[in-house]
């Protein structure tokens, strides 16, 4: 038997656009992502059996096939050809779940790494993409982590500069959000900002948090904030504790501020957590920080 853990970190999106749609319903998007310290813990285990098994703590989430985790372990043994001796996956769940914080796809991302080492596959990272690609658009992002600039429907990555660090407050309220619905939704929303993601660029190259902070924009947030008045009023929190800039991540309905100054992080942290039990104080992840 050989066992392996890695963290796997949630995702925020510095900017979001969505640029097309697909034939086969897909978007084209434009969007820079950061990785955040927020992870949960993915431990694998090899050659305990004949089958793959799950189990998943800190969650009611499923612990069979539907689950992405799960999905990945079968995807890696079909892509690589490998017999099954047996696969222990367990899942230490921090990350909310269904909040724009790909989630499940740093998952599975984690769980890809983590078969790739145990089974001494050395597809590197490249491959790892292709293969996470399958599972879905966020996980090749989350295979490398850092700050990226995702294009095509976000597996088309440019790394970029490490954002200068700040401290990020993130708060979900209890809502549920369908990320396919946002995007069928955005096809007939009127879509009156679009972010500046050649400027976001820029202000990251040049290490200046503030306008980096300026810059954060979501063409989704309307779209959510429109069925869910929270993401809103979440925002305003955040901004009127002191944020240098708030906006919802992905599709939603997690909202998060950067903060210059640690004690009105705290402040904003406290202040939403008295509300919304999902809230934390995080900051920025470089890719060196999520490596495996
Ligand atoms: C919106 C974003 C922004 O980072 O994040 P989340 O809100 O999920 O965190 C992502 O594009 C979400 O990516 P991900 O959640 O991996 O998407 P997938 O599982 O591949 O697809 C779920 C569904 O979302 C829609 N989808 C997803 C990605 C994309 N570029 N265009 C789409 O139209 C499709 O309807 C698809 O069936
Ligand atoms: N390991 C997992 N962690 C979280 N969600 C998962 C996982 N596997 C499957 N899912 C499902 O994926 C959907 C999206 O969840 P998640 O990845 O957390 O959010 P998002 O796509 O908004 O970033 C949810 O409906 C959830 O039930």
């Amino acid at each position: 038997m050989k066992q392996a853990t890695a963290e796997a970190h949630a995702k925020i999106n510095l900017t979001l656009d969505v640029t097309g749609k697909r034939s086969n319903g897909y978007h084209d998007v434009c969007m820079v992502m950061q990785s955040i310290g927020l992870h949960d813990m993915v431990t694998a285990c090899v050659g305990t059996g004949s089958c793959i098994r799950l189990s998943v703590e800190g969650s009611d989430l499923p612990a069979d096939n539907s689950n992405l985790a799960y999905r990945a372990a079968e995807l890696f043994l079909s892509e690589t050809g490998t017999p099954c001796d047996g696969i222990s996956i367990v899942i230490e769940k921090n990350i909310p779940v269904a909040a724009g914080l790909a989630g499940g796809s740093t998952d599975a991302a984690a769980v890809l790494v983590l078969l790739d080492e145990l089974y001494d596959t050395h597809l590197g990272e490249k491959k790892l993409m292709e293969i996470g690609l399958k599972l879905g658009a966020d996980v090749p992002f989350c295979i490398s982590g850092g700050t990226m600039l995702a294009e095509g429907i976000g597996e088309v990555l440019t790394r970029l500069p490490d954002v200068p660090q700040t401290h990020v407050v993130l708060c979900k309220p209890p809502i549920a959000v369908s990320t396919p619905a946002i995007y069928r939704a955005i096809d007939s929303a009127e879509i009156a900002e679009r972010p500046d993601t050649q400027a976001m660029c820029a202000a990251i190259a040049a290490g200046d948090c503030f306008r980096v902070a300026q810059l954060l924009c979501n063409v989704m947030q309307p779209v959510t904030a429109g069925m869910h008045p929270e993401v809103e009023a979440i925002c305003g929190t955040l901004r009127s504790c002191g944020a240098m800039g708030a906006i919802m991540s992905g599709s939603g309905p997690s909202n998060f501020g950067l903060f210059e100054k640690p004690e009105e992080a705290q402040a904003a942290c406290d202040t939403l957590a008295a509300q919304y039990p999902e809230t934390y104080l995080t900051n920025f992840c470089t890719a060196a920080q999520v490596k495996r």
